[in-house]
């Protein structure tokens, strides 16, 4: 499996951009009414900007040459009018393609964050939270204009460009060839920058990544940081991924600002190329001054949508490695999906079969190899051993948060193949060391082991692990608001919470992953009766150093080396003196 982190830029697949794009505005499909409304009002808007410079002819050639005020007043009048009529017309397109858009970041959104919520640990394994929050956040934002703008800008400039150029055709065409005749040198700027400018961009996404990864990977561990004192070494790191960012921004847009001036020599060009050839044609083939002013409006009409065109393709080169890089993860397949026909697992007692379970966490080195064991309902078994033994990843499996290589394992003779994921984590109740805790209250907090939990099933849960007495001392009892991860609250006060929060669910199996390592000896005594509690007749794992924790145990489960090397009550595995005798020896001395 590769682990990515700040330190290394994340690898994003080759896609097609048309495909990609194509991907994108099928989410406008949604909104086909309201963008077709725009599209009617862009038709008009277009209209008026094509009429202008006729306008301006007719004024010059009929009216001014002739002196017809009158005339001239009337159609100063009708220009004013529909030149309103058009400013009023743009900013409804705005205010009506900014609420799409908006719509539609929302809906990748929810998409994006439903989708990984799905996925495995395998996929949180391999990459820092910080980078997929930046996908989530950063990715997601930069689509906003691209959206608004492919309808807004794309659509009218094209539609814009083609009108300008057939009028100008239809009117005069050795005119309308020596306005365009720069453009073969504006179509190669634009494939060279182009083929170039879309890497250096991507690079810039990932370096934006690495950025997000190592920021939240630091505030994260900053009371870590500030014990080692260790702050100046994370600001050189930062420095650093900061320089890479600002580095790969710098080269990324030096490229993309190289388009305007090129497209501004190109209109130069042809501005030149354009009163060259009228002066010299003014009189003749229909070419009377007003034609030749027409033209230079026609000439900047048609090279300002190309100046608008080019800033929308540059934004579309910078902003579609964002699209990548959502697709990429709303693709990643979660790999651990229910198969087809799977069943919900009906009520169960607890009875646990390993039958021959082989493991690997990156198909190279097996973790557990042919693991075999039958735990009756109700019994409480106790996984001791060497750091990195393999004890976790036994109760993970239980829990299927990895999928097995070989072997088997059935709860209550059901294979975890057949059932659903879901029916089988509701009947589990799984505490680890990092007994997390989310902002919102205490109530909140334990409800969400039983979100349908009445606030007396809260209160028995809590009292029932010895988290009552404490929970009444907080200011406002059960409804006291809890920091982000429960800052504010003692370790032990925290463990208690997480106990109350696993007792509500009251599940059949339950695993307890050290959970009690850091409580001290007074909290200990505290909890070992909730604890004592919270086994009563559940089927559970307890993983724990101490050995005081796992004396009770009805069965102890010795791991090393990808197996059970012993296992039997602490009696009979004392009287063996192999390692369990080991091990208690050790401790007992130390
Ligand atoms: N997510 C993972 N990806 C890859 N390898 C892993 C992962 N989790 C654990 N391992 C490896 O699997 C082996 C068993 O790890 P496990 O966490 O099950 O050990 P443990 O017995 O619980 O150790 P400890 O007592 O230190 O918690 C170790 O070599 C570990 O490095």
């Amino acid at each position: 499996m590769s682990v990515n982190s700040f330190k290394v830029d994340e690898k994003v697949s080759v896609t097609s951009k048309t495909s990609t794009l194509l991907r994108l505005y099928r989410y406008l499909l949604s909104y086909r009414l309201k963008i077709i409304g725009v599209l009617l009002i862009m038709g008009v808007t277009v209209t008026i900007s094509l009429i202008n410079p006729l306008l301006l002819e007719e004024a010059i050639d009929n009216y001014i040459a002739n002196r017809n005020i009158p005339g001239l007043l009337k159609l100063g009048a009708f220009g004013l009018i529909i030149n309103a009529l058009f400013v009023i017309l743009v900013k409804l397109r705005m205010y009506i393609m900014s609420k799409i858009s908006n719509q539609v970041l929302l809906t990748i959104r929810q998409e994006l964050y439903t989708h990984i919520q799905k996925l495995s640990f395998q996929f949180f394994d391999s990459r820092p939270t910080g980078k997929v929050l930046a996908r989530i956040i950063g990715d997601v934002n930069s689509l906003k204009d691209v959206l608004s703008n492919s309808v807004t800008t794309l659509i009218p400039d094209f539609i814009t460009i083609c009108c300008v150029v057939l009028i100008m055709v239809v009117k005069n065409y050795k005119l309308a060839f020596a306005a365009l005749i720069s453009l073969p040198l504006m179509m190669f700027g634009m494939w060279f920058i182009q083929t170039r400018s879309h890497l250096r961009w991507q690079i810039h996404r990932k370096k934006s990544s690495n950025l997000n990864a190592f920021v939240h990977e630091d505030l994260s561990g900053i009371r870590i940081i500030q014990s080692f004192t260790a702050e100046d070494e994370t600001s050189a790191t930062f420095d650093t991924l900061l320089k890479e960012h600002e580095d790969s921004f710098v080269k990324a847009v030096k490229l993309n600002d190289a388009l305007g001036p090129i497209i501004d020599l190109c209109w130069g060009i042809g501005t030149v190329s354009l009163y060259f050839t009228g002066v010299s044609l003014l009189g003749h083939e229909n070419v009377s001054v007003g034609t030749l002013i027409a033209f230079g409006t026609y000439i900047s009409m048609f090279w300002s949508p190309v100046l608008n065109l080019s800033n929308f393709y540059n934004q579309l080169i910078t902003n579609i490695s964002g699209a990548e890089r959502i697709f990429e993860i709303m693709d990643t397949k979660p790999d651990l999906l229910d198969a087809q026909n799977v069943i919900s697992l009906p009520e169960i007692e607890g009875e646990i079969r390993f039958e021959n379970v082989s493991f690997s966490y990156d198909e190279d080195t097996l973790v557990l190899n042919d693991v075999s064991f039958h735990v009756e309902p109700g019994e409480t078994i106790a996984l001791v051993g060497p750091t990195g033994a393999g004890k976790t990843t036994i109760v993970n499996l239980i829990s299927r948060f990895y999928d097995i290589q070989s072997g088997n394992i059935y709860v209550d003779g059901y294979n975890l193949k057949d059932v659903s994921i879901e029916s089988l984590r509701q009947q589990m109740g799984i505490m680890t060391q990092d007994n997390f805790l989310f902002s919102g209250t205490v109530k909140e907090n334990i409800r969400y082991g039983k979100l349908d939990a009445t606030d007396e099933e809260i209160i028995s849960a809590a009292k029932a692990v010895n988290a009552h007495d404490f929970i009444m001392k907080l200011e406002k009892g059960y409804d006291t608001e809890l920091k982000e991860r429960g800052n504010g609250l003692s370790i032990g006060q925290k463990q208690l919470l997480a106990f109350a929060r696993t007792m509500v669910s009251m599940p059949k199996i339950l695993i307890l992953d050290e959970a009690t390592s850091s409580i001290d000896t007074h909290t200990e005594l505290l909890v070992q009766e909730g604890i004592e509690n919270l086994l009563k007749g559940r089927t559970s794992f307890v993983i724990a150093h101490r050995l005081s924790t796992i004396e009770k145990a009805d069965r102890i489960f010795v791991i090393d080396d990808g197996g059970i090397k012993e296992q039997g009550n602490s009696k009979s595995l004392l009287a063996q003196k192999g390692m369990y005798y080991n091990l208690y020896m050790a401790q007992f001395n130390s």
